[in-house]
This record gives C-alpha cells, structure tokens and sequence, in this order.
C-alpha cells in the first residue's frame, strides 16, 4: 500500500529523495502566478477581490463582510452539539493559551540598574482560515484566541466563501472584530497592503494551502510579518511492533484527507507492523468518504523501515514533520532525543485530531521542514517583546567605566563620550 524503503540499503541520495517534500519556491510557475495576484489586488483593491474571486472561488457574495453585529446571529442557525463542542474547545485552547501569558521580567541587576522586558500585543493582526476543501472552523480557535488573549485591537479574519455559519459562531464567540469571505493569495493581499473595504494589518497568521503560503513568504520579503511557514499537513508515526494497526492506519489519514498534498509517513522497526498497516489502510480507506485526496496523498507517502527506535528518532529529525506521533512501548523515553517536530503526540490514546481540535494546543504549525527552527503557534506570537532600562546617578557611577573601556576598545568614542561626561558632572557636583 505504502511505497516501502529500507532505511539501511539506501545510499545517500535515497535517503534525501526518501525524506523529500513539494516546495513551494521550487516551482516558478506557483510563483509567478501568486506574484501576479499580489500585484493585481494591490493596484484594484476590492475589484481585483472580486474578480479573483469569481475565478477561483465562484460568485463574491452581496455581502461578504461582516462585522461583529453579524458575526453574533450565526449562532441561532447552529445546532446545540456543535455550539457545544466549539464552547468545549474554546475552554482548553483558551485554558493552553492563558497559561504562557509570562510574569513581567525585572530583575534586580545591580544597586541603582533597573531592566525590565515587557509585552505589548500587536495592534492589527490578520487572521487566515483555510477553506478550499474543508472548512476549517477549529483553526478560527487556533487563531483567534490567542490574538484575544493578547489584546489584540483589531482582529480580522479572511476566509474563501461560501462561509458556514459554524465559522462565524466561532468568530462571534473568540471576538473577532470583522470577517471577509475571500480566500487564497488575493486574501492575504488584501491583509497585507489593504483595500477599499478591507482593512490592512501589522502581522498574517494562519495556514493553507500552497497559494496561501507562496503568497505569505512573497508579503514577507516586502516587509509585512507572518507567523511562519504552514502548508499541507504532514504526520510522521514512529510506531513499534507493540502499536496497534488499525490506530497507526487512522492517524496517517487523518492527515492524508487534507488534501492530495499532505504527507503521511511511517517509520517503524518492525515489518510486521508495517505489513499490518498496509492491511489497516486498505480496509479504512474503503470506508472513509474523502479516500481520493486520502489515495493521492499516501500516493506521495511512505513507510521507512529503520534498524530501531533511536534510527526511527534520527529519521524523523531528519524529515522534521509537522506532526509526530509516537506508539512505542515507552513513548515519554523517546523524547529527549527528538530534536525537531512541530507537535508530538505520545502513545496510543493520543491521535492527532484532539490537537487538531480540541486538546488545547495550538494546529497551527510549521511545515516543509521548518519545525527544525520554528515553533509552533503560540501566544508569543501575537505580542511584541521591548526592554525598559533606567539608571540612578549611583548606577551609572558604578557602571560607567566598563562601558567606556568596552566603547573604546570598539573604536567608538562618542558612546564612551556619551558616559564620560555624565561620570564628570556627577562626580564634580558631588565634590
Ligand atoms: N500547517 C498547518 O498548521 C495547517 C493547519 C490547517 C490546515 N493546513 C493545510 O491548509 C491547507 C488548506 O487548503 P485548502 O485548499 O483547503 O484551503 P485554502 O483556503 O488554503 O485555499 C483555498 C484557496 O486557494 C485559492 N486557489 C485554489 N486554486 C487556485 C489556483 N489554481 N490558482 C490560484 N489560487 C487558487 C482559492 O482562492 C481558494 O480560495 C491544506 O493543505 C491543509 O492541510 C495546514
Ligand atoms: N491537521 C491540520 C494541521 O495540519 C489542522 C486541522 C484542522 N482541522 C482538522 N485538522
Ligand atoms: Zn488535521
């Protein structure tokens, strides 16, 4: 079912191809086209919006904006279960999200030397929520509880229409101040220079597809902030002969039902695992109603066979996936040695869709490679680090002749100036 590679009769270049994932700047016809779209929306505004649309998405609805006032009435068109279930996970990611609010830093440094580090949330966020294939209501949690934890003024949200009511009861319930139905890189325009009706913003957060992603990194380099790198899904299972199967084959489509682009890897000691999951995923794919995206997407997955479990670690640190989950006999041992992952999921009654909805960690999470760097969404994110230092006349005394050496030893006489002259008024008046 899944191409099978053995881990010890590869040579150097199997290894790498064994570990290769489509990337978005090797292909210049995706980014041309994206180039093309931000240059459109960025000198017609709502126009280019409209007609990008209509190209991609189908007709632009009469009312494609919504503010705060109709993002609330959704609420009365939903079922009580599912205003349920996003209220329960609105409660853990928001539990998740308060938790890493940090205590203020001012350490004592020395008599008459204060520094603090202080947060402040970034004003104006802009918040993407995929929906091509699916739509992704859990993400509308993922992103906008913890622009609201932080403060954020203005939040607003993007995503491609027709937008389901699900998505704007969880935009009313996470304060989501407005909400455009435009999706694909002409969204992520429209955030980052503004338009007629859409507001511009200080940062883009959120994840999608290539479109979505090209045109993030091309915003970037014009000086517009984004949160990182966050494409089709990826799972890598490090599985042992002691996993079960079935649950091994239901998590790597979990992933595989995202789109004919996601990845979905196995790593594995055992061949008898590796057989019984191949088992497993003909059985489930026969049922599972989206098996075509799941087909294609296995299509580009495989299954490593490693000599063991510290081989399999190494594997996965190499791929560096955006999820990892972990059913070995000791899953919690193999964490010290995982260097690279964007969230990891232990033993067998953890799959990865209580993170991708409910558990309270945050889905949003770096992919083609960029776990190795860069973290997974958090509160951080959404504010801004500055110092505050301040010096008493003591302080300065104290400190001034190690500043002037270290300036003069750099060449830099108006820095060691700036101090000397302050140490001679302070100590002539205390003459
Ligand atoms: N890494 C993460 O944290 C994370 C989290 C959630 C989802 N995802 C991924 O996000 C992706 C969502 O993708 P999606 O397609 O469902 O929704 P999407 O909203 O990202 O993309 C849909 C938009 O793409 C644009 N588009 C489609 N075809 C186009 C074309 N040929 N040319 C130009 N624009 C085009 C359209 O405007 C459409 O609105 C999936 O791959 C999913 O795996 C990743
Ligand atoms: N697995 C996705 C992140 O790669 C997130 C998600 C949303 N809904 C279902 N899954
Ligand atoms: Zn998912």
């Amino acid at each position: 079912m899944l191409q099978r590679i053995h881990w010890c009769q590869c040579g150097q270049s199997e290894r790498k191809a064994a570990l290769q994932r489509s990337d978005i700047v090797t292909d210049p016809a995706l980014v041309d086209r994206v180039s093309q779209i931000l240059k459109q929306v960025k000198c017609e505004g709502d126009v280019a919006l409209r007609a990008l649309t209509e190209q991609y998405d189908g007709t632009l609805p009469e009312s494609w904006q919504y503010d705060s006032t109709a993002l609330s009435e959704a609420g009365e068109r939903l079922s009580a279960p599912l205003k349920q279930a996003i209220d329960t996970a609105i409660k853990n990611i928001r539990a998740f999200h308060q938790a890493q609010a940090l205590p203020p830093v001012s350490p004592q440094i020395a008599p008459g030397i204060a520094c603090e580090l202080r947060t402040e949330p970034l004003q104006r966020v802009g918040l993407y929520v995929p929906g091509g294939s699916a739509p992704l209501i859990s993400t509308v949690l993922m992103l906008a509880l913890p622009a609201q934890i932080a403060g954020c003024e203005l939040k607003v949200m993007v995503t491609p229409p027709p937008v389901n009511d699900a998505i704007l009861y969880a935009a009313a319930r996470c304060g989501i101040d407005r909400l455009y139905a435009i999706g694909g890189a002409q969204a992520i325009a429209a955030l980052a220079y503004g338009t007629e009706q859409v507001p511009r913003v200080d940062k883009i957060f959120g994840p999608g597809n290539r479109f979505v992603t090209e045109a993030k990194r091309q915003v970037s380099q014009q000086g517009i902030a984004i949160d990182m790198p966050a494409g089709p899904s990826e799972v890598l299972v490090i599985a042992d002969e002691l996993a079960n199967p079935e649950f091994v084959a239901a998590d790597l489509l979990s992933q595989a039902e995202h789109g004919a682009d996601s990845q979905a890897i196995l790593v594995t000691p055992s061949t008898d695992l590796a057989d019984g999951v191949d088992r497993a995923l003909k059985r489930q794919l026969a049922t599972l109603p989206r098996a075509q995206i799941a087909n294609a997407a296995l299509r580009q997955s495989r299954t490593i066979v490693a000599q063991d479990l510290p081989e399999a670690a190494a594997i996965s640190n190499a791929y560096a996936p955006e999820h990892l989950i972990v059913q070995t006999r000791d899953p919690r041992a193999l964490l010290p040695v995982i260097r690279s992952a964007g969230s990891i999921f232990l033993g067998p009654w953890t799959p990865e869709s209580v993170g991708d909805y409910a558990s309270g960690t945050n889905h949003v999470l770096p992919t083609y490679g960029a776990a190795r760097t860069v973290s997974s969404l958090s509160l951080a994110d959404f504010q801004r680090r500055f110092t505050v230092q301040e010096l008493t006349r003591g302080g300065l005394d104290a400190l001034g002749d190690t500043v002037i050496t270290l300036a003069q030893a750099e060449g830099l006489e108006g820095h060691a100036r700036a101090v000397a002259l302050r140490l001679s008024a302070n100590r002539e008046g205390s003459a």
